[in-house]
């Protein structure tokens, strides 16, 4: 199973191989400022889908939410430790 740490390796390393048809790169291109906007709404997702719309699809909304966190990430040169020191 995927976890937080393989997802981070596998996005850092296509942010680099930057291969053919990968949302991560395009995310990557458009910006720190659109990747900001992504996590507002998937965050507003999360809190909707929690409310209102069961265990399920709260966990794949906050599944989406911490790929976009982690795209930003990788955008702003941050490492997974870097945020693991403030945990
Ligand atoms: N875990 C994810 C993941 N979670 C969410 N998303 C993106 O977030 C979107 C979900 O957002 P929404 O619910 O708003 O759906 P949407 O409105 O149809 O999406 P957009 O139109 O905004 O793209 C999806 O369409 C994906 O673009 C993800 N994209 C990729 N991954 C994983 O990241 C890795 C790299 O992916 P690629 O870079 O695409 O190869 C792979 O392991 C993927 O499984």
């Amino acid at each position: 199973m995927k976890t937080f740490d393989s997802l981070y390796a596998e996005l850092a390393e296509k942010a680099v191989s930057r291969p053919e048809g990968s949302g991560t790169v395009r995310a990557l291109d458009a910006g720190v400022h659109a990747i900001g906007k992504k996590i507002v709404e998937e965050a507003a997702e999360v809190w909707m889908a929690a409310e209102h719309e069961g265990k399920d699809r709260t966990a794949e909304e906050i599944s989406q939410l911490l790929y976009h966190l982690q795209v930003l990430m990788v955008a702003s040169d941050l490492t997974l430790d870097d945020v693991y020191a403030h945990l």
